[in-house]
């Protein structure tokens, strides 16, 4: 990195990473307090915890989702191929990572229909193939954990370094810390909870750049003006490999090239990342497709418009006083999106940037705790070491497990850092090494026909494929030099990416097809599955011979007593309606694919259209539109949706406030319900 005075202090960096941090710490504990005393639902209890009772309703789900999938390098990474390859840039890391959370859907509605109850999806695979795949499949797991986290604190650690002059190390330790607090506090609804405010946050930080740089800055201010500076930065510095050199083109043959690295490696990031499970769980089953449908579209304005801005920004601004020069580490790095907040508005661009990528960063940092605690307890702690763990023991290695996961955070992202590594590179390393698990988990997950071997061997020669295809290549372009610089070159990661998630996907699904099994999904269906509350009290009647009927249908599950209406839950398990999501998740997910990455993008590459003023317009305004009916889904609507919990909240609120000790929440009795 280029060494520059800071536009802020570095005060301003600590007071950010600790003083936010313990402020979200403090807000997040008073809200789980406010839900444990006017809600039926009590972070005590461990089902609560780690999947938030699975009551949750699509809004929020989906505010989850974009949270726990706006990275710091979605804001950074984007900006940064904005800046190097114009307008397709934006374009290929939005469309190119929101297919991925599109095509959950599909998984999502099959996890529901198939493993209802598991904490984990590593729970499926020990449950369907047994140890060996499940240890293998939990290596992809946590490696895909470590890798997202590692950039999470890279990518938020550089930007605060640069804006600050903050030392990086403390920030790759601080950032986890806050929000492990909270984390541990309030778990998995308390994580929704802050994706949802700092979602919202993100959203108004994003809109005050985007207003800035089109309509109100002296510097640009318009589409036009933006048209002027780009054409004459083309001019001055064409783009290698665009048509003539624009930066207002989707003919960018690196910028398809990042296209498909993009997509590869965002595949191995949702697929294997139990965050994006996790919140199918805590999702109510009825409307886990909506949610990830709604978060997938709703997240594409984020990275799209958001580059589209400050990236080009970037790009427009070269040669202006304040625009600082970057080097080719400072753009791998993702500071250009830094670079142009700073130049256009100051010390107040550099703290909103510094804030939004706070946000972001702690944001889906709090994903990845709960989502790494949950594995190494049900999938470490009570399968090896502890198959009969209390509830109490499992709910204090939760905690446990958060902590111990953010001190992790903080050595990866200070190994790395030490090693040279940037968030940019580890970004398009991702799928070469977690890429080959990708077919094989799906498959387990979602198909009966999916052969065991045949994944396992498929994931582990996929990743020695994508490994060679790498080196191999990083190689032979480079006159045998192998090290962080050119193993990073494009040619070299879409090598490795394309390799391992293509020998993967055709080893399990060849063999699959040749040897497929037949597997009925009974045994995954019964993973963690609640006694039917009927059954005890039957047992209960057995003794006391009291006549009274038993509670009709209703379920309950023993570790959830107090958080959940399980009988609600089953009445949504009715596997025709889940199939008809299903089938709906199928094709609304793939036509948005075909829209997206195929119909939108090709056709205009190969056009090789220079876009004038107009077309540049049109493009922005696109944008800006699509991030305010985002808003609405990701920030309005969970608040609609939850009009009745709310006013329970409020009532509470009021009667505590008028007869003190009234309002707490009281279960309603049995005969009552
Ligand atoms: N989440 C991503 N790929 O920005």
């Amino acid at each position: 990195m280029s060494s520059v005075a800071t536009v802020l202090p570095q005060g301003a960096g600590y007071g950010v990473v600790v003083g936010i941090g313990l402020f979200f710490s403090a807000f997040m504990i008073g809200l789980t307090a406010i839900q444990a005393r006017y809600t039926p639902f009590s972070p005590r209890s461990s089902e609560e915890f780690s999947s938030a009772s699975r009551s949750v309703k699509p809004g929020l789900i989906a505010a989850g989702i974009v949270s726990a999938w706006t990275w710091a390098a979605t804001l950074l990474q984007s900006s940064a191929v904005a800046y190097k390859y114009g307008i397709s840039g934006p374009w290929w890391y939005g469309s190119g990572a929101t297919i991925q959370v599109l095509l959950f859907a599909m998984i999502a509605a099959k996890l529901k229909s198939n493993a209802p109850y598991a904490h984990t999806w590593l729970e499926i695979v020990g449950v369907r193939w047994g140890k060996t795949a499940h240890l293998v499949f939990m290596f992809f797991g946590f490696a895909t954990n470590i890798i997202v986290s590692s950039m999470l604190v890279l990518g938020g650690s550089a930007t605060v370094t640069d804006l600050t002059g903050m030392n990086t190390i403390a920030a790759c330790f601080l950032i986890p810390l806050g929000v492990s607090i909270y984390v541990v506090v309030g778990g998995m609804r308390s994580t929704l909870l802050c994706d949802y405010t700092h979602t919202t946050v993100l959203f108004v930080i994003i809109l005050v750049f985007v207003f800035s740089v089109y309509a109100t800055s002296d510097k640009i201010g318009s589409p036009g003006k933006m048209y002027e500076l780009l054409t004459a930065a083309a001019a001055a510095a064409p783009v290698e490999g665009n048509a003539h050199g624009s930066y207002i083109t989707m003919r960018s043959k690196n910028g398809l090239i990042f296209g498909v690295i993009n997509i590869i490696g965002n595949f191995a990031t949702v697929f294997q990342d139990q965050a994006y499970f996790q919140r199918a769980i805590a999702s109510r089953p009825s409307s886990t497709v909506k949610a990830y449908l709604l978060g997938g579209i709703a997240w594409f304005a984020i990275p799209f418009t958001l580059a589209t801005t400050l990236g080009l920004a970037a790009v427009a601004l070269r040669g202006d006083p304040a625009m600082r020069v970057l080097s080719p580490a400072d753009v791998s790095a993702g500071l250009p999106a830094a670079a142009a907040a700073s130049a256009l508005l100051g010390k107040s661009g550099a703290a909103a940037l510094l804030v939004l990528l706070f946000l972001a960063v702690t944001s889906a940092t709090s994903a990845e705790l709960i989502a790494v605690s949950s594995l190494l307890t049900y999938d470490v702690y009570k399968k090896y070491i502890n198959p009969e763990a209390t509830e109490a023991q499992i709910l204090r290695v939760s905690h446990l497990m958060v902590a111990l996961y953010a001190l992790v955070i903080g050595l990866a992202g200070l190994i790395f850092f030490y090693i040279g590594v940037s968030m940019g590179w580890l970004y398009t390393f991702m799928g070469v090494i977690l890429g080959s698990g990708v077919a094989p988990i799906a498959l387990c997950i979602t198909w009966s026909r999916a052969n065991k071997w045949g994944c396992i061997v498929g994931s582990l020669v996929g990743f020695g494929a994508g490994i060679i295809a790498w080196l191999v290549t990083t190689a032979t372009l480079n006159g045998g030099v192998i090290n962080v610089t050119t193993s990073g070159g494009d040619f070299e990661m879409l090598a490795g990416n394309l390799a391992s998630i293509g020998v993967g996907g055709i080893i399990a699904t060849v063999t699959s097809l040749i040897w497929p099994e037949d597997f009925d999904f009974e045994s995954t269906r019964a993973i963690n599955k609640p006694e039917l509350i009927a059954q005890i009290l039957e047992k209960e009647a057995a003794g006391k011979e009291d006549g009274r009927p038993s509670m009709e249908k209703k379920e309950r599950a023993p570790s959830v007593a107090d958080s959940f209406d399980a009988a609600e839950i089953e009445d949504e398990l009715d596997p025709v309606a889940l199939n008809k999501a299903f089938l709906f998740a199928a094709w609304s997910s793939l036509v948005l694919l075909v829209v997206l990455i195929i119909l939108i993008p090709l056709p205009l590459f190969f056009a090789s259209t220079i876009y004038g003023k107009g077309g540049l317009t049109a493009w922005v305004v696109i944008g800006i539109i699509w991030t305010f009916l985002s808003a609405f889904s990701v920030v309005l609507y969970p608040l609609w949706e939850s009009r009745a919990a709310l006013s329970l909240i409020f009532r509470g609120v009021i009667k505590d406030i008028f007869a003190r000790g009234s309002g707490k929440f009281v279960e309603p009795s049995p005969q009552a319900a």
